[in-house]
Formats: C-alpha cells, structure tokens, sequence
C-alpha cells in the first residue's frame, strides 16, 4: 500500500488550485483539493472579480441612461438596495459554482471542505467544519492559498462603516457618500463603479496618480472622466486617521490637515498572502520579506515537493495569471512541457472607463530611449466610437525609434479590457506594427482604433522607411 493518500493535494480552490488540480487530474493523478470556506471558487468568484464586475454591469446601465437627454439627471435615491444592483450575482455565482463543481467531478478531483495546516513537507492536518480532524499525505503539494485585504492599523474595519474590499458589496443600502483608501486597482474599480451609480466619492492616495503603473495618458483621461461623473481625486495625501463619528459620518483625517466626511469609507490598500495558519514552518518553508511564498520561474518553493501559485506568490495577483501559474506548476512537477512562460501579461482594469495594457507605457519606453514613435487614436475618430457614443477612449501603441517594432499598447474605453488582446497577440508574434495597417478590419468597429494609431506612427518615421499611406 502507498505511503500515500493522493498523488496529488492542492491547498485552496481558487482560479490558481482549481486550474492546478484539473491538470494534474487531466494526466491520470488522483488529486484531492482543499478548501475552507463553504464556496468553490476562491476571492476571485465570491469576494472579487466576479461580484465587482457584476455590479459595474449595472452601474454602466445607469450611466448609459444618463446620456439620454431626459434622463440626464436620472439618480437613484438613498435607500436603492445594494441587492437590487447586483440582482444578477446569485444567478452569475450559482451558474460559475455548478460549472466549476462539474468540472472537478468530471475529472474526479476530490473535493475536501476543510482547513488544511501542514505537519511535514508530505502531510497536511485538515480541519473539518464539524471540528474532526484527518491527516492526509501526498508526494506533491500545491500552495494556492491566496490573499486577503490588507488593514492599515490606523483604519479600524468595522464592516458596517468602514469597509473592505471583501465586506463593501455586503452594505444593505447604496450610501449617499464613499470615501475610497487607495488609488489602486481595486480603489480604482469601486470608486468610479460607485460614483457611476450616484455616490459622491472621494478617492485618497499617498501618490499623485492612481494606477501608477500605467501610462500616465490613460490614467489621466481615468482622473478626468472620474471627475466628470462628480468623483473628486485626492492624490498626494497620507491618511494619518478614520474613524466612525458614532452617529452619521465616517472621518478621515490626511496629514495634510484635509479632513474628509462621508457615510461609508472603502479601504482598499492592498492585499496580504494568506499563510498565517498553514504552519508553514512544519514543512521547512518560510515567508520573504514581503510575507510572499517566494518560487523560482518553475514554481517551485525553497522545500522541492512544494510548489505555489496565485495571490500567495504576489504579483501581478490576478486571477488571469494565477490560473496560469496553476496549471503551469502541475506540469512543471509532472515534466510536461509548456511552451515559455511569456512576460507580456495584459492588465485590464475594470474601472468606469475601463483600461487596458500590455507591454511597455511610453514612460517606461522613454526611459530607454527618448525617440521611440508613439501612435494615438482617439475613439472620437473611429466610426464606431461616433456611432455608439462611446467616444470617451483611446488607443496607443508605443513603437520603437524605427517606428516598427511593438513595445506596447494601452487602452482607455469601453471595450478596453477586449481590444488590448488584438495588440497582445501581435506583439507575441513579434508583428511589426505594419500589420495593423496592412490588413483589413471589420468597419465599423473599435478595433480600427489599431488601424488610426498605427498610420499615426508610419506618418512619423524617419522617411526612407515609410510605407506608402
Ligand atoms: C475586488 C477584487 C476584484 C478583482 N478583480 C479582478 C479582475 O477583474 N481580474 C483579475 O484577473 N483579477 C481580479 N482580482 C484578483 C483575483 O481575484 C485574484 O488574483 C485571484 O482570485 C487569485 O487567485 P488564487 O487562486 O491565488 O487565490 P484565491 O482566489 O484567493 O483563492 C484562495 C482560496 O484558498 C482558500 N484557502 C486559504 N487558506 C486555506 C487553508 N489553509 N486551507 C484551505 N483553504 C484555504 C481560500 O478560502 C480561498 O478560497 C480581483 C480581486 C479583488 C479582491
Ligand atoms: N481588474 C483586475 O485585474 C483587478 C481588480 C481588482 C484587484 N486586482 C488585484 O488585487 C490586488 C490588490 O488591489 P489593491 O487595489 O487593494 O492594491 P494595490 O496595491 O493595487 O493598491 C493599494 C493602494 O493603496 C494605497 N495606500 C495604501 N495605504 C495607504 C494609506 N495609508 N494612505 C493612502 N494610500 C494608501 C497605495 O498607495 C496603493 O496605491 C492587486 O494586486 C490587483 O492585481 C486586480
């Protein structure tokens, strides 16, 4: 009889342990996968993208009505449900758990509902709902364990006034005000989603600009929509203290001396691994300095059996790359081969208006040489923008001082989270930013935004090079 239980055991059953298992399963192991909570699916189905992004699709609604002249004043009052704008969720989570579940029964992954601590770097003490405890072992294990909001101590989450990212879709009532903690992704996302349905919202951040990993273009034109909506920026600020007044308002106090005053406040300051019960010292492994599982780019932790992916790794955290990462630390335990992981990861942040990238901004372009060609479309100028009224956006691709090979593309708009993997596949296969202008797009759509931008760069390169346009 084998000294063990699985071949495989992965810990947590979001897009990182779900796509890791269903891999291993795929190649005839038997694996079980752990979860603690109740629900399959992880943050990214119960507490992040899935939720959020169900709640835009209705603040979009509203704004879109708005644009209609009659309903140009259209508000919602102060005591709309929350319910009633995610009234698609338990459909959209219901639907996303059952096809989940049937996937992992299909391929027969065992399924265990506990809390799982490790004893050695082979097995695994679990804790189950109704206190019983098991111990199981396997050969391979897969950390996928995730992340949770991060709580500045200064910032007392009561989840009733003051908020995180995990409790904020949990309020009974649409507030009349939010002020958000963060200029990050998620900040960026709830901020103008909530600003979009009527709510005066106030964003604080330590930095200038929110989002400042992107180009500074794209989230200038976010500042200003933002803005435009009713939204007020607050860059530059340290938030020193918050607290619930006890009868109205939440306070927030910056350094600065600003105080700010709202019915809710949102703290969205980043995300922690989730570790702190994995004991993960019984198995010979420890957390860096950022309190991070560090791997090497085969996954692989600092105990060899072990390997980890998703949020508990860091960056980029999103459940695009953490699905990836799953499936790619299975095959690197099991020497299937992948084809090279590729660094051209996109970014899509669904904020109101959506932004998009891949590869470099032009900031970081510049950096390595001043005279790289930059190519730029407003939707403005794009047929189908005009049509739709979405002329909000814009396009642009960064090309090196030849005005030929692709450095990278960003995107401001709806439909930006789409029309960046047009720009990512090309520059996967190394097409030369030619290719967007010697073939033929489907007219009238956004797409020809890539069309606009790249004539945009041909018209500037040095003569001897240029095509005929
Ligand atoms: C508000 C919000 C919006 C987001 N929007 C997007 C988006 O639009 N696009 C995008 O790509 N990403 C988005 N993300 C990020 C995305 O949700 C995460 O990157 C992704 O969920 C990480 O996947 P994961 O598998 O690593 O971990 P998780 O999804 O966090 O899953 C980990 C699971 O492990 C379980 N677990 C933890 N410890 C144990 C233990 N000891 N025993 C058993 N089970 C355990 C947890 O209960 C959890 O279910 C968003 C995140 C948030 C918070
Ligand atoms: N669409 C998506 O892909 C998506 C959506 C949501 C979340 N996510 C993922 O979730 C992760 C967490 O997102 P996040 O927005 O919480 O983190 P983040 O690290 O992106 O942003 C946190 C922000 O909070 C600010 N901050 C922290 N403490 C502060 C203080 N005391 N005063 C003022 N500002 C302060 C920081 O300066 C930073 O800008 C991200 O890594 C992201 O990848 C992805």
């Amino acid at each position: 009889m084998s000294e063990y239980d699985y071949d495989f055991i992965v810990i947590g059953s979001g897009p990182a342990g779900q796509k890791s298992a269903i891999q291993a399963a795929k190649a005839g192991k038997s694996v079980a996968i752990i979860e603690q909570d109740s629900m399959f699916g992880g943050a990214c189905v119960h507490k992040g993208t899935i939720p959020s992004k169900t709640l835009r699709e209705n603040a979009l609604r509203v704004k879109n009505m708005r644009q209609t002249a009659a309903l140009a004043k259209f508000s919602l009052d102060e005591n709309t449900e929350m319910v009633t704008l995610i009234d698609r969720l338990d459909e959209v989570l219901k639907s996303h758990h059952t096809y989940m579940l049937e996937q992992i029964t299909r391929n027969h992954v065992v399924r265990l509902h506990a809390r799982a601590r490790f004893v050695d770097r082979y097995s695994l003490a679990l804790t189950h709902v109704d206190g019983s405890l098991q111990t199981i072992r396997a050969p391979h294990i897969i950390i996928a364990t995730g992340s949770y909001p991060r709580n500045p101590d200064n910032v007392p989450i009561d989840h009733e006034h003051i908020l995180d990212s995990d409790s904020i879709l949990s309020m009974l009532y649409l507030p009349s005000s939010l002020t958000v903690l963060g200029g990050g992704v998620i900040a960026s996302e709830y901020a103008s989603i909530f600003q979009a349905l009527g709510v005066q919202v106030t964003m604080i951040d330590r930095y200038p600009n929110p989002l400042g990993f992107l180009d500074k273009d794209m989230t200038d034109t976010f500042v200003r929509a933002f803005e435009a909506m009713g939204g007020t920026w607050l860059g530059s600020e340290q938030v020193s203290k918050v607290y619930w007044d006890g009868i109205s308002q939440v306070v927030t106090e910056c350094e600065s001396g600003r105080v700010v005053t709202s019915q809710k406040l949102l703290c969205a300051a980043g995300r922690l691994a989730n570790v702190d019960h994995l004991d993960l010292e019984n198995a010979g492994l420890s957390v860096n300095e950022r309190g991070l599982i560090s791997v090497n780019e085969r996954l692989q932790t600092a105990v060899d059996n072990i390997y980890a992916a998703g949020d508990v790794i860091g960056s980029p955290s999103l459940a695009s790359a953490s699905m990836e990462q799953g499936r790619r630390a299975t095959c690197n335990i099991l020497g299937l081969e992948t084809a090279q992981f590729s660094h051209l990861i996109p970014a899509g942040i669904y904020s109101i208006p959506e932004l998009s990238s891949v590869g470099l901004t032009e900031q970081q372009a510049r950096q390595q040489d001043a005279d790289i060609l930059v190519g730029i479309a407003h939707f403005s100028e794009v047929a189908r923008g005009q049509i739709s009224g979405n002329t909000e956006g814009m396009l642009k691709i960064v090309a090196d001082r030849s005005g030929r090979e692709i450095l990278g593309i960003m995107c401001v708009g709806e439909g930006a989270t789409e029309l960046i993997h047009t720009g990512q596949m090309a520059m996967l296969k190394g097409a030369e930013v030619d290719i967007f202008v010697e073939n033929t797009f489907n007219f009238p759509t956004l797409a020809e935004a890539y069309r606009i931008a790249a004539l945009d760069i041909l018209s500037q390169r040095p003569r001897d090079t240029r095509l005929s346009v």
